[in-house]
């Protein structure tokens, strides 16, 4: 009976995985930490709980807030349980599609101390190893795989962050040093960034570790190691198939968006206020930008920050794109929890384009 449901859970998964994937939504997972010893005494109590119907299983998540109980459904939902290899197993399929020749972004989005950055970086343990080594193992085990059908992959990998609305190149020897960002065919594109041609596993997660040194990270009330900065990796991949010259070109974007939080209660001060306002700055020029392609409205005010600059050309074709929602299971963070997760559910909503590629005898381009 188990084996069963869970090949009728399957079935049902891809069926409305590709029902989304025609309505050209974007997707939205959304992940709940486990209590931790810095939430601290008086958390004994639960504010999230998972309906148990057949309907709303691993995709419902229920909050109470003010006494007053609030349900959202999303594609998936991880709880509190959930580990870093069974999340990523959710995602390889998409991670595939980058070899495949679409255009993938996945960005994770909550409030600072939710668990994105363990959630697409990890830690230290091998079990604890996040989304975006996962990913690029898959890539490259997956590359090498196809060699055998003929195909042949070069890949190019850059790495930045926002902080304070400039741009720092976390590949650069100077990465202090600010980018600018230029606008040409209708699209914003980073000037002079570091592009550097990897082969294999090893020399793309030593430039990970590179851009982890680098990137601008402080101590806040909520995060001991908090992230002060979106974080944007980017892998483009070029692929050749040799026997029957076919060409594929996807890119593999992800995303690990500073903390949003209310400026009232991180105590922020000083240069760590500046932070907390240029980074809730930005995440309400994405919401502008999320409601008005909710909206269908003819402007999208993409140009209001860097972040939306950069996120356009997932955000406004046909790109395959994934939001994780972050959530910590505190209750002392209730309403930020409910602002996240209504934020998710907007996002869910959004009718960006149907994911293509279009293919002919020689070459496959994007749509
Ligand atoms: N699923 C999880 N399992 C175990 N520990 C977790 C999990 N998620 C997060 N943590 C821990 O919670 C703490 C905060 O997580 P993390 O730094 O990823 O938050 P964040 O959302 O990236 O915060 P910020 O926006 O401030 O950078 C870290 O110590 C992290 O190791």
């Amino acid at each position: 009976m188990e084996s069963k449901l869970r090949d009728l859970e399957e079935r049902e998964k891809k069926i409305y995985k590709n029902i989304m994937e025609l309505k050209g939504t974007i997707r939205v997972f959304c992940r709940v930490r486990p209590l931790l010893l810095v939430d601290g005494v008086g958390t004994e109590g639960t504010i999230i709980s998972y309906p148990t119907s057949m309907e709303a299983r691993h995709r419902g998540i229920d909050l109470v807030q003010s006494g007053q109980k609030h349900s959202f459904t999303f594609d998936r939902v991880f709880d509190d349980k959930a580990l870093q290899k069974d999340v990523f197993e959710e995602i390889s399929d998409l991670v595939r599609n980058a070899l495949d020749g679409h255009k993938v972004c996945i960005f994770a989005y909550g409030q600072t101390g939710s668990g994105k950055t363990y959630t697409m970086m990890g830690g230290p343990k091998p079990e604890d190893k996040g989304l975006i080594p996962h990913s690029l193992e898959h890539i490259f085990k997956t590359s090498h795989e196809s060699e055998k059908l003929g195909w042949e992959y070069k890949m190019q990998a850059s790495m930045l962050e926002i902080y304070n609305e400039t741009i720092r190149d976390l590949l650069s020897t100077n990465p202090s040093y600010a980018l600018d960002m230029f606008w040409s065919r209708g699209k914003g594109h980073v000037s002079a960034i570091t592009t550097v041609d990897v082969c294999n596993i090893e020399e793309i997660l030593s430039l990970l570790q590179q851009a982890t040194r680098n990137r601008f990270v402080g101590s806040t009330k909520m995060n001991e190691r908090s992230s002060r900065s979106h974080f944007v990796f980017s892998l483009k991949i070029f692929g050749e198939n040799k026997i029957n010259e076919q060409q594929v070109q996807g890119v593999l974007n992800v995303i690990d968006l500073a903390g949003s939080q209310r400026v009232s209660s991180t105590l922020a001060i000083g240069d760590r206020l500046k932070e907390t306002q240029a980074i809730n700055r930005s995440l309400s020029a994405l919401a502008a930008v999320i409601s008005a392609l909710a909206k269908k409205k003819k402007h999208v005010p993409y140009r209001n920050s860097k972040l939306t600059y950069i996120l356009e050309p997932y955000l406004s074709g046909d790109s395959k794109v994934l939001m994780f929602v972050n959530i910590s299971p505190n209750p002392s963070s209730g309403g930020e929890s409910l602002c996240s997760l209504r934020f998710a559910a907007k996002v869910n909503a959004c009718e960006i384009g149907i994911p293509r590629v279009r293919v002919d005898n020689r070459r496959i381009f994007y749509l």
